[in-house]
């Protein structure tokens, strides 16, 4: 079936459009889980990637004709990608596994926007909790665990150098599905850091990263050195997300581990 252009989108500014089409894609998404239901994890998660992709590209195109689009679901055209102006960093379902388990709340809608060299705009909305947050008006919130240091790492792939800098800084691992939810969850003070290493692609972290510095947190590679978003590679090899006042002890255990 044919997918509308959502009149309702026209005329936002990018923030508030960025916005809405996230929020709009996780009610998409929520409809989904109802409609195919849990009985086969595999049909759930490639419904829910594919109705979300097709959503999110028909209302880009629509509504932000002249931009260029860099998706986990679509073919990535770097051509029109390295001429472009403003390139769209879309993750339409972040945490695809956790999507398809019952009852689970782990996963995101990644909506970033990369202009003239650097992430102007991510948002990052967690559908099944209804939290949607902005990097123009995210705030950070006090640490929720005062006299502990906290880590998000993937739920299923933690890698060893994330856990051996934890042991360095004394850290307890926390771990959870998305790198959507595991920035949130450093956004609103659940956990001091995210740390990844392994790999991960540009539309897993721009938006994530990019609600991230908008609160005034950390947001590197490992090595310090800023994320290249809109380069030829879709690849990031690892990245920290820290809150301003660990970050000198996560990078220090960090130098001595790498
Ligand atoms: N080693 C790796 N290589 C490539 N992608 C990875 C990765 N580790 C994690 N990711 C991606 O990063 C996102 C968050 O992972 P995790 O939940 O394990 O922290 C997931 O995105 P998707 O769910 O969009 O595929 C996952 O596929
Ligand atoms: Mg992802």
């Amino acid at each position: 079936m044919a997918v509308e252009v959502v009149e309702e989108l026209s005329g936002l500014d990018d923030v508030s459009f960025a916005r809405d089409l996230a929020a709009r894609t996780g009610e998409l998404l929520l409809r989904v889980r109802e409609e195919v239901g849990y009985a086969d994890f595999w049909t759930l998660q490639d419904e829910g990637d594919r109705a979300a992709q097709v959503f999110i590209d028909r209302q880009l195109r629509a509504h932000r004709p002249d931009d260029a689009i860099l998706s986990e679901e679509a073919p990535d055209d770097w051509v029109s990608r390295e001429s472009a102006d403003r390139v769209w960093i879309i993750d339409p379902v972040d945490g695809t596994s956790a999507f398809a388990r019952r009852g689970s709340t782990e996963w995101a809608v990644h909506v970033a926007l990369w202009e003239a060299g650097e992430l102007v705009l991510g948002v990052v909305a967690r559908p099944a909790t209804g939290e949607i947050f902005d990097s123009q008006t995210v705030q950070l919130a006090p640490v929720q665990h005062p006299g502990r240091v906290r880590v998000a790492a993937s739920r299923s792939r933690a890698s060893d150098i994330v856990r051996a800098v934890c042991h360095d800084v004394h850290a307890e691992v926390v771990t959870m599905s998305s790198a959507g939810v595991k920035a949130l969850a450093v956004v609103t003070g659940e956990v001091d850091a995210y740390l990844h290493t392994g790999g991960q692609s540009q539309w897993d972290n721009a938006a994530p990263v990019a609600v991230a510095l908008g609160a005034g947190l950390v947001a590197t590679r490992f090595d310090g050195s800023p994320i290249v978003y809109n380069g030829p590679e879709v690849e990031i090899d690892d990245l920290i997300i820290c809150r301003p006042e660990r970050i000198d002890e996560f990078r220090s255990a960090i130098d001595s581990r790498l």
